[in-house]
């Protein structure tokens, strides 16, 4: 099913104005709902024809929930089953959970009850199909992309598009976005789709040199322009006669590069140190960073003239967490690779596993998610990668990353603030809420009584934190 259409419900209740109320709900929320008021009609209507969700009450007649769940399971398994009881027959919801049932709704629910558990339930069974889908096929499906670029979301897509616009003129390209979203990759992918693509490619960090090494790296010298210069160097200018260099952290260059690099955008002409004639070359430019250059031009540490030179072409790289349907495939293209590179044959991810790697926050961007994907291929000693294989996604890990973060504008340090005092928030709740479900025997009732919580507020802390009595 894609992203666009909307989820398939099929709702079973012996109650006609349940049946209905619930199809008012749900319609509104552009999804497609039908109703049988028996167990029987639904066995014949999950046979015509497939749902993504049943909701389905447990007590009717001869043929109930327990049979539709059963039956289900068998027969579609990816049906996500939301299970409604009566408050006297919780214990038999949650034995139903025990047995495969995505959720229970304990009436009476409220219409955001209802709406909440059902877009859980849609999310949850688009993870398992597209899991399975990659773990049967992983290559596939993947859309054929310029340069290994992987991933099909929104985003990712109009990246690739704007690479194919610009690879082939010698336009000036900016990337933007985070360490590790990929733009270095993206300048290799417009170099290998332009008509230099034959001629070398250089990366240069420019984080990492200083100020005058940065310059002869560039630039080159003749013997003689400084003490250590014992004769004449080719600049990376000079070599990349006829390709791209990269320039990466662009921000990290002083002014006086800048006024350089500017001139050079301007002629294609450099003057190597202690030279007096310029040398003229054809190469391209791409430039890359990870900080807000138009914030540091407000700010006066990055020069506004060459800020404009090279604000021609601009492509932002989103992170990983804000095109959430690229994690699996780009996790299943890296498993694919670390099977070959260390000879094993893991198929896939198992659901929770799947649902974690979508769920975590990836500070370190596509990556932190190789490098995970390296340790858990390492650690699995099965076929299949589980959440013990992911030890380093932890609520804890995720903090303390945040905790070492230097926020660079007022806006990243408000993000992170509120990040970290969400993770930690979660941390602690689900502490204390694991520790009275286990103190009391996993007794709802109990737990709540024992905190001082009253139980359908305790319950539903339970519910966002996925926390199932069955986890028992
Ligand atoms: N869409 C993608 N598909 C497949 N691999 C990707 C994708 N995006 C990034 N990668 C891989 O992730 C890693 C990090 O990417 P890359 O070095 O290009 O990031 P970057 O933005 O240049 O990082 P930094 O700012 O830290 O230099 C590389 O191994 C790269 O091949």
């Amino acid at each position: 099913m894609s992203e666009q259409k909307a989820a398939r419900i099929l709702i079973v209740d012996d109650e006609v104005h349940i049946c209905r109320n619930c199809r008012k709900i749900l319609s509104k929320q552009a999804y497609e709902t039908e109703y049988v008021l028996d167990g029987r009609s639904a066995l014949e209507k999950l046979a015509e024809k497939s749902y993504d969700v049943v909701i389905t009450d447990v007590k009717m007649g001869r043929i109930g929930g327990t049979e539709v769940l059963k039956w289900l399971r068998e027969n579609h398994p990816e049906t996500m089953v939301i299970v409604i009881t009566g408050y006297a027959s919780v214990s038999s919801a949650v034995e139903l959970m025990k047995t495969g049932a995505f959720d229970y709704l304990p009436k009476p629910f409220t219409p955001d009850e209802l709406r909440q558990v059902v877009a859980d339930a849609v999310e949850q069974q688009k993870i398992v199909r597209q899991n399975r889908r990659l773990m049967q096929e992983p290559y596939q499906h993947m859309p054929r992309l310029s340069h290994q670029l992987i991933g099909s979301s929104p985003q990712i897509r109009k990246v690739i598009s704007m690479i194919q616009k610009v690879a082939d003129t010698d336009a000036t390209v900016l990337l933007s976005g985070e360490s590790g979203t990929g733009k270095e990759l993206v300048a290799r992918a417009i170099h290998a789709n332009s008509s230099r693509h034959d001629k070398v490619f250089f990366g240069v960090d420019c984080g990492t040199l200083s100020g005058s090494l940065l310059e002869s790296e560039l630039f080159g010298y003749r013997k003689g322009a400084f003490t250590d210069a014992q004769k004449d160097k080719s600049g990376i200018f000079e070599l990349a006669d006829g390709g791209t260099v990269f320039l990466d952290e662009i921000s990290n260059t002083t002014p006086d590069i800048q006024g350089k690099l500017l001139r050079f955008l301007d002629t294609r002409e450099f003057l190597p140190l202690g030279d007096t004639a310029h040398r003229r070359v054809d190469v391209r430019l791409i430039f890359a960073t990870n900080r807000e250059l138009n914030q540091m031009v407000a700010e006066k540490s990055f020069r506004e003239d060459f800020y404009y030179r090279i604000y021609v072409y601009p492509i932002y790289l989103p992170p990983l967490r804000e095109r959430k349907s690229d994690i699996l495939p780009i996790a299943y293209h890296f498993l694919g690779q670390l099977n070959n590179q260390r000879g094993k044959s893991i198929s896939g991810f198992d659901p929770e596993a799947a649902s974690r790697l979508l769920n975590y926050h990836w500070p370190g961007n596509v990556r932190q998610l190789r490098n995970v994907i390296e340790r858990a291929v390492i650690l699995c000693e099965t076929d299949t990668i589980t959440i013990q294989d992911l030890p380093h996604l932890s609520d804890i890990d995720d903090i303390e990353r945040l905790m070492e973060c230097v926020p660079e504008t007022n806006a990243e340090l408000i993000r992170i603030k509120k990040e970290i005092r969400q993770k930690a928030v979660a941390k602690v709740e689900k502490n204390f809420l694991l520790n009275a479900l286990e103190q009391n025997d996993w007794n709802i009732s109990r737990a709540a009584r024992q905190t001082g919580m009253q139980r359908p507020n305790f319950q539903n802390l339970m519910k966002k934190y996925g926390i199932r009595p069955s986890s028992g």
